[in-house]
């Protein structure tokens, strides 16, 4: 199976990377992860113009990859799930695309193309520490499917 997170952000050197790299080495076994980091002029353009504005151009910049596979939508405003419901997303699937967004967050035309749009809880995570939640989450949605031990 394929799993991709696409993330608007700045290509660059983070201090969660050894986390990111662990986490997907436990997945390798269930899955190939992808880290596909996306950032544009038009969206540092967009920060200094409005929230709006912010969010349209971050739509431009992932519209390449949204409607393909199963695509997941992580906003804090989304469906709050726990972990178990969280497996099914990944369940018979053979490609699965999550989207991180960036400062401002989606606007509501990105998250009508999604095919789940999923909360991880009720506090807001940077978008750095919410793709570190999002692989501990997906290597547990496998060890769940798989009945490992790793989720009890
Ligand atoms: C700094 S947050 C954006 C905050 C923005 N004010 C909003 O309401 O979406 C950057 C990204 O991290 C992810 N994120 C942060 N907290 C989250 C949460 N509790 N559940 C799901 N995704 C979250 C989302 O993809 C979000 O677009």
């Amino acid at each position: 199976m394929n799993v991709e997170i696409v993330s608007i952000a700045k290509k660059e050197k983070s201090l969660y990377d050894p986390l990111y790299k662990d986490l997907t080495k436990m997945i390798s076994r269930f899955a190939t992860v992808k880290d596909t980091e996306i950032y544009s002029k038009d969206v540092t353009k967009a920060h200094t113009i409005s929230p709006q504005a912010a969010q349209k151009a971050y739509t431009k910049a992932l519209e390449a990859y949204i409607g393909k596979d199963f695509c997941i939508t992580l906003h804090p405003d989304g469906k709050l799930i726990d972990s178990f419901e969280f497996s099914k997303l990944l369940n018979d699937k053979m490609s699965v695309k999550f989207f991180i967004g960036g400062a401002y967050g989606f606007e509501k035309d990105f998250l009508d193309q999604s095919n789940a749009v999923i909360s991880l809880g009720k506090i807001t995570m940077s978008h750095k520490i919410a793709k570190v939640v999002l692989l501990e989450q997906i290597y547990r949605g496998f060890s769940i499917l798989s009945n490992h031990p790793y989720h009890k």
